[in-house]
């Protein structure tokens, strides 16, 4: 089926049909880029969000045959709740991704019981320290506001969050707009990573990108975009 592929300064755009297309498409990508990765340095890192659109994908991911024993899988972002929650990334993860032959992955969750959030991103950053970074994959999400990860524009430490310089790993946000308090990778580690797919499903949420591209305030996803040093690769379908 022909894809329509256009890139610009900073991302490149890969529109599908539909969202199986999609799917397949981006599952590919990620489980060559993981592949290579772990042929490299025998062991690959990868960081997914959460949200309603990614489920198809990682179910699609988790049925392919790559050497999964070897891959950290950690979350963009978190809602500040329990895997039993249905608002829980993790719970999202396991239900969907760590599944068939991803079963075999490690999973690193952001959310551990803590008498505040900010204690919570603090052990996660003392947690994770260890991981083999730089990430080899991310796979970001958008908000029809703008949004990617958790840094929403009315996060008190937005600035923090999108400071290209930053050494935090995780940081805590309260943010109205993005419901309970949240746990997020720092932006910083997130454009230093191999590849950055920016998935997103649906009309308004192409609206919505080509609207946060457009001129006017640079919302949270413009300023990741133009953060990346390598274009970030936009997956679409309607
Ligand atoms: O925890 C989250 O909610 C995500 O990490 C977030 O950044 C998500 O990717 C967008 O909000 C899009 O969410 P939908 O896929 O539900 O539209």
């Amino acid at each position: 089926m022909a894809r329509e592929q256009l890139t610009a300064a900073r991302f490149s755009w890969n529109g599908f049909a539909d969202r199986r297309e999609l799917a397949t498409a981006l599952a590919g990508q990620i489980a060559d880029r993981l592949t290579g990765a772990i042929a490299e340095r025998g062991s690959a890192l990868l960081a997914v969000s959460g949200g309603t659109t990614p489920a198809k994908l990682f179910a699609m991911l988790s049925t392919t045959p790559i050497a999964w024993d070897k891959v950290t899988v950690t979350l963009v972002d978190e809602r500040f709740v329990p895997p039993s929650s249905p608002r829980s990334n993790a719970g999202l993860v396991a239900a969907n991704l760590l599944q068939n032959e991803a079963a075999a992955a490690r999973f690193v969750p952001l959310y551990h019981e803590a008498a505040s959030i900010e204690d919570a991103a603090a052990a996660d950053s003392e947690a994770l320290r260890s991981l083999p970074w730089p990430l080899d994959v991310v796979i970001l999400g958008m908000g029809g506001d703008g949004h990617t990860a958790s840094f929403f524009s009315d996060a008190g430490n937005l600035g923090e969050l999108l400071d290209p310089a930053s050494r935090r790993i995780v940081l805590p946000v309260h943010a109205a707009s993005g419901g309970e308090p949240r746990l997020t990778l720092s932006m910083a580690r997130i454009v230093a990573a191999g590849f950055v797919a920016l998935h997103i499903e649906g009309d308004d949420k192409r609206t919505a990108f080509d609207g946060a591209m457009g001129s006017g305030a640079k919302k949270p996803i413009r300023r990741v975009i133009e953060a990346a040093p390598r274009p970030i690769e936009v997956f679409w379908a309607p």
